[in-house]
């Protein structure tokens, strides 16, 4: 009746923004992202029959309000198919900075549900788990089924679920992410909801289905320039559309430019192989080969930013005893 998880963030590539259905967090449309490494939420659960209440502990404080909802629909999802009215106790740590776009929120409810359905003695495969952590954060859902995966949209759980992508070992392998640290704070909850409302959100709607098909084709040749060209466009789209929203949401910061030019001029001027890329916050992903790690991290921290260096990380998993938080 307890089990430990860890499951590894993830770094958007198609992105996804907005939903049809916030209750089950169904998107608009299909998602692509890659887990990053060794980035990662480590997530004990215990059912504990004789206890009134649940408690949520994240990085040691007791997590109230929405967090609290959020992680609560997960649990109650397991409960619900494991016929269980017992009471748990979760306690969770991120190994990285939250709410700084580093995708927390999805290592999170990943790991959260593969410790969950595991302490509630369930069967379950990779993607059957990942729409139970979709109930926390879609982006869980992929980082359920880890590497590059696609969380496809639909109606139902058994359409709207993540599948890993089958991508050449050699390409994976070989991927770098430069992590460009720009800690300015934000959550996204509120920028879903007015996804829709962007004049942009129809013309974004109609691009991504060609963006979707370009990252599949070029995922499955391991092309890592066509990859992440279309990445860091994307990147571009989605900063169009929250910027066009009813609050306006500008997520960058002058440091998170810099990054860009940085990117740029690197590509540019010294042919070297590297594109930026963004999710909803001011944090950058600068994607790039092994062998132009140690040229593009220094020229990226020459901009005054805290870098780091990550690798590709797995689906979320099961660790020993041993592992357990509590
Ligand atoms: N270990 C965890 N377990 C459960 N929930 C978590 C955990 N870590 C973070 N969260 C939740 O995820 C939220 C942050 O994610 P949010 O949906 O705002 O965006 P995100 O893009 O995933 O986050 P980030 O800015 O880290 O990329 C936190 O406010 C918290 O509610
Ligand atoms: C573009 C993204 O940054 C969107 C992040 O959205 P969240 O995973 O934070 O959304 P919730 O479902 O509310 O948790 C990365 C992606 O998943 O494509």
């Amino acid at each position: 009746m307890k089990a430990t998880a860890r499951a590894h963030p993830i770094q958007g590539i198609v992105k996804y923004h907005g939903m049809r259905d916030e209750d089950l967090r169904l998107p608009y449309h299909d998602s692509i992202s890659v887990c990053t490494a060794p980035s990662n939420t480590t997530t004990t659960v215990e059912f504990q029959p004789d206890r009134d209440e649940d408690t949520y502990v994240i990085d040691g404080e007791e997590v109230e309000g929405s967090g609290a909802d959020r992680i609560r629909k997960v649990v109650d999802e397991v409960r619900e198919r494991a016929g269980t009215d017992d009471r748990v106790c979760v306690e969770s740590e991120n190994n990285f900075q939250s709410n700084i776009g580093l995708g927390s929120s999805a290592s999170g409810f990943a790991a959260l549900a593969r410790a969950a359905t595991e302490a509630a003695g369930l069967d379950l495969s990779l993607p059957e788990i990942s729409t139970i952590a979709r109930r926390g954060s879609a982006s869980a859902a992929r980082a359920v089924t880890g590497g590059f995966s696609d969380l496809h949209t639909g109606l139902n759980d058994e359409d709207c679920r993540s599948e890993r992508l089958d991508v050449p070992e050699e390409f994976v392998d070989d991927l770098r992410i430069v992590i460009a640290k720009v800690p300015s704070y934000k959550e996204t909850g509120h920028a879903h909801a007015e996804a829709a409302e962007s004049h942009m959100f129809e013309a974004r709607l109609s691009h991504i289905h060609a963006q979707l098909a370009e990252a599949r084709d070029a995922l499955r040749e391991g092309d890592f320039q066509r990859v992440f060209e279309t990445a860091e466009h994307d990147s571009l789209s989605l900063a169009a559309t929250t910027m066009t929203g009813p609050s306006g949401w500008v997520y960058w910061k002058p440091d998170t430019i810099e990054v860009f030019d940085a990117v740029r001029d690197l590509r540019s001027e010294e042919d070297v192989p590297v594109y930026f890329s963004t999710d909803t916050g001011a944090t950058v992903y600068v994607n790039t080969r092994a062998e132009y790690a140690d040229e593009v991290e220094a020229a990226v921290a020459e901009t005054g930013v805290e870098t780091d260096v990550w690798e590709v990380g797995g689906p979320a998993r099961i660790l020993d005893e041993s592992d357990a938080l509590f």
